[in-house]
């Protein structure tokens, strides 16, 4: 790296990168400087290229032109967790993701003549160092997926990364907890260190980062050197003017529409979904969400042997399959991991769950020509950025393969949807299409059990809420009686802080 004359180390400096795959032009002509001490942010729209990017200057991929000079370590922590299931949290840390999946290049070096011990005394001091506490001896399938996403952060510091690309690191965090991340970020850079922070919540953006830059189908269109911020300007950056996508803001209030029919989903009296209805559920993340919805999805049993009714038919016994076939569809906590077949096509991600009448000829054979209709009507509707329905979803920006699984779950037959953070990874267009589905699909009669981590999206599209706390499901609240001001109490002896959510219009 070229020595500055004055001011702060350059830690990173791209300029005209590109980056093909195939036919599929990820990168144009992106720029990006980053330097020591700051927090700069990358924003764009699902496919713009930003993990490209990202996986450009840590050195996963190669560009194809353009200068990258990087001059110091770099930590990237992905969309994706790599945390390995079977290690403990401590061995996810010190072996580090990439070296666990297979490397080996640094463990054995960092780990000659190194003792455990010493290891678990160097993470306990960075984590008291930096204030993102784990615990440490349980294995990584046994913590919630926020808490996998800070040891992603801490292996990451651990190997000495001067700077942090952090790709989308807030999707699985409170309002809180994205205060705290920020602090830690803060401090890091006070320290001399430089983060990359990429988001679609281009309210953190505006409030946390010190520049901003934007990157539009692969091009860089926008770069603001220093607060304040136009959310206006970096919204119209990022669509190239073009807003008609986006639709209203996340925090608009429901319209009103027909009033809720009969329950059509009950867990044991406590909990409740009527046609036409969303109920929200809301509580810090680890709280037994997920043991709710896999519950009632079919994938384990309920411990406490609730009953489970769809229609009023008890189903407790009933398999996924058949609760499928009854109208029941899952949009998991995180697509990438179990929500998607990765090597798969679009097309068979689309048709995977129950393929619907009309898709079969005779003798029970799939009819190729009609899948990939229905594929490409639905990525059409989901503006779903793909270069074709046979592209593997492995291959799909994560926004775009979300947008394909809501589409999905949303698609013929269904008539009760679970949806656990159905706008992850989306941008705010994005966001605004999967609220307007969703509205859709209950104007229709639809049944949606709404659980999500961000406070605007709960209180903007749920009828009632619950609150779930240490796996018990608490009251129901209706809408009117709601603001984010008594959400903030009711979830405030939980840990969140969610006056710390704002309300500003998002382009
Ligand atoms: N390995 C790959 N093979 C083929 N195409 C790819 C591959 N990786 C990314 N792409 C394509 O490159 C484009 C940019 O993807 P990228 O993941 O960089 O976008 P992004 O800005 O990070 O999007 P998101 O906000 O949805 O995460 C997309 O069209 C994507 O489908």
């Amino acid at each position: 790296m070229t020595p500055q004359a004055a001011g702060p180390p350059v830690h990173v400096r791209a300029a005209g990168l590109a980056k093909s795959f195939g036919p599929v032009r990820a990168l144009r002509r992106a720029d990006l400087t980053v330097t020591a001490g700051r927090i700069s942010a990358l924003v764009g729209e699902n496919g713009a290229g930003k993990s490209t990017l990202m996986q450009l200057i840590s050195g996963d991929l190669s560009p194809d032109a353009g200068a990258l000079d990087v001059g110091v370590r770099v930590g990237l922590v992905r969309q994706q967790l790599s945390t390995v299931d079977e290690l403990s949290l401590l061995e996810n840390i010190v072996f580090g993701a990439e070296d666990a999946a297979g490397t080996g290049a640094w463990p054995g070096r960092l780990l000659g003549g190194i003792s455990w011990s010493a290891h678990k005394e160097g993470v306990r001091d960075l984590m008291a160092r930096t204030g993102i506490v784990v615990p440490l001896a349980k294995p990584a399938a046994e913590v919630p997926v926020g808490v996998r996403q800070r040891v992603d952060i801490l292996s990451a510091l651990y190997r000495g990364a001067r700077c942090l690309l952090l790709d989308e690191p807030t999707t699985y965090l409170t309002p809180r907890e994205v205060d705290t991340l920020f602090e830690v970020m803060r401090d890091l850079a006070a320290g001399g260190m430089s983060v990359v922070f990429i988001s679609h919540r281009l309210r953190e953006v505006v409030q946390h980062c010190d520049e901003v830059n934007v990157l539009r189908r692969g091009e860089s269109v926008l770069h603001l050197p220093a607060a304040p911020f136009e959310l206006g300007r970096i919204g119209r950056a990022m669509t190239g003017g073009d807003d008609a996508a986006g639709g209203e803001a996340t925090g608009a209030a429901r319209p009103a529409g027909a009033p809720p029919g009969v329950p059509v989903l009950d867990v044991g009296g406590r909990l409740s979904v009527r046609a036409g209805e969303i109920v929200g559920i809301a509580g810090v993340s680890g709280n037994g969400q997920n043991e709710l919805l896999d519950t009632i999805a079919g994938l384990q049993r309920s411990a406490a042997h609730l009953p489970l009714t769809i229609d009023g038919r008890e189903v407790s016994r009933w398999s996924t399959r058949a609760r499928r076939a009854a109208g029941l569809r899952f949009i998991p906590e995180s697509v990438k991991e179990s929500g998607s077949a990765p090597a798969a096509s679009i097309t068979d991600n689309v048709i995977s769950a129950v393929p619907p009448p009309g898709l079969r000829g005779r003798l029970g054979l799939l009819r190729r020509g009609k899948a990939d209709q229905l594929a490409r009507s639905l990525v059409e509707r989901a503006r779903v950025v793909a270069s074709s329905t046979r592209q593997p979803a492995s291959e799909l920006s994560g926004g775009n393969l979300q947008r394909v699984a809501v589409a999905r779950e949303l698609g013929d037959g269904a008539r009760i949807l679970l949806a656990h953070e159905p706008t992850r990874g989306v941008d705010f267009a994005g966001v605004a299409l999967i609220h307007a589905q969703l509205r859709e699909f209950t104007s229709r009669g639809g049944a949606v059990l709404l659980v999500t981590s961000d406070v605007d999206e709960l209180l903007a599209l749920s009828d009632r809420v619950h609150v779930i706390d240490r796996g018990r499901l608490g009251r129901d609240y209706e809408r009117d009686e709601l603001t984010l001001g008594r959400l903030g109490e009711l979830l405030g002896g939980l840990g969140h802080d969610v006056a710390a959510a704002r309300h500003e219009e998002v382009p």
